[in-house]
């Protein structure tokens, strides 16, 4: 039987990732948006030219890579850039996350996605678990975990959606704001339940 979807999102920083791995090691099938960001701009991927040709070189390492810090410097300082590079690659990375759910054979699959109700990725799933922190500790977390200063962090959350709006969308929560053992115990809980659901319905 084809696995139903649950979307499990959060602002930067929030937890996604680390709850992601132990519903991973749970032995869920799980697809990561932002790992599809990174596929999407592989040298030879038409988009890394559009990219190249609209920032210039610059933007590219000397391996031919994208320069990521960079491009993250230009967008979350500039609203417009940044809504030109979602525009390229939004539709670009609905399709890998398409393609990669397709083939996840667990009970239930994961899409993991910091901008699941921005980018309308939400309609691909049956159900949505936001991963909830106070804005604080998202800032800390994500300080110490990218090495980048607090405006940057800061910026970046403002063009997210606001917590508010994202546990408008949520059927499930998680409060991330323990340590990493409360997580995984509560990861363990939810998965429980999720096994229980046909669809992702009770
Ligand atoms: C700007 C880029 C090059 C920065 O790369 P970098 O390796 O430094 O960060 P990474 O991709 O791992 O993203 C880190 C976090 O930033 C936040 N973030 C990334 N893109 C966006 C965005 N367009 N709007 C708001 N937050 C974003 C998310 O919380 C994400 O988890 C990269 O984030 C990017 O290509 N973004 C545009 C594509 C996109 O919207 N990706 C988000 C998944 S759909
Ligand atoms: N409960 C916790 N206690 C301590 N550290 C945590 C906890 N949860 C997450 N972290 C740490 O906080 C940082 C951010 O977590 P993580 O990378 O999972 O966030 P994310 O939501 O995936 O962020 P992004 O949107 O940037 O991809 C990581 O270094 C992670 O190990």
């Amino acid at each position: 039987m084809k696995p139903w979807i649950l979307g499990l999102t959060g602002g930067i920083g929030s937890g996604k990732s680390a709850a992601a791995q132990h519903f991973g090691e749970l032995g869920i099938h799980t697809v990561d948006a932002d790992y599809a960001a990174r596929w999407v701009v592989e040298p030879g991927r038409p988009a890394l030219a559009k990219i190249a040709a609209h920032f210039g070189t610059t933007i590219l390492l000397p391996d031919g890579q994208l320069d990521r810090a960079a491009l993250r410097a230009q967008v979350f300082a500039n609203p417009e850039e940044r809504r030109w590079l979602e525009q390229l690659l939004h539709p670009l990375i609905r399709q890998e996350i398409i393609e990669h759910l397709g083939r996840a054979q667990s009970p239930y699959a994961i899409l993991v996605s910091p901008l699941l109700i921005e980018s309308g990725q939400y309609q691909l799933t049956q159900r949505v678990l936001v991963v909830d922190v106070p804005e604080d500790l998202q800032v800390q977390r994500a300080m110490a975990r990218d090495g980048s200063d607090e405006a940057q962090i800061r910026a970046i959350i403002a063009a997210q959606a606001s917590r508010e709006e994202r546990l408008r969308h949520a059927d499930d929560v998680l409060v991330n704001d323990r340590d990493l053992a409360w997580l995984q115990g509560e990861v363990e809980r939810l998965h429980h339940f999720y096994l229980t659901l046909r669809g992702g319905q009770p």
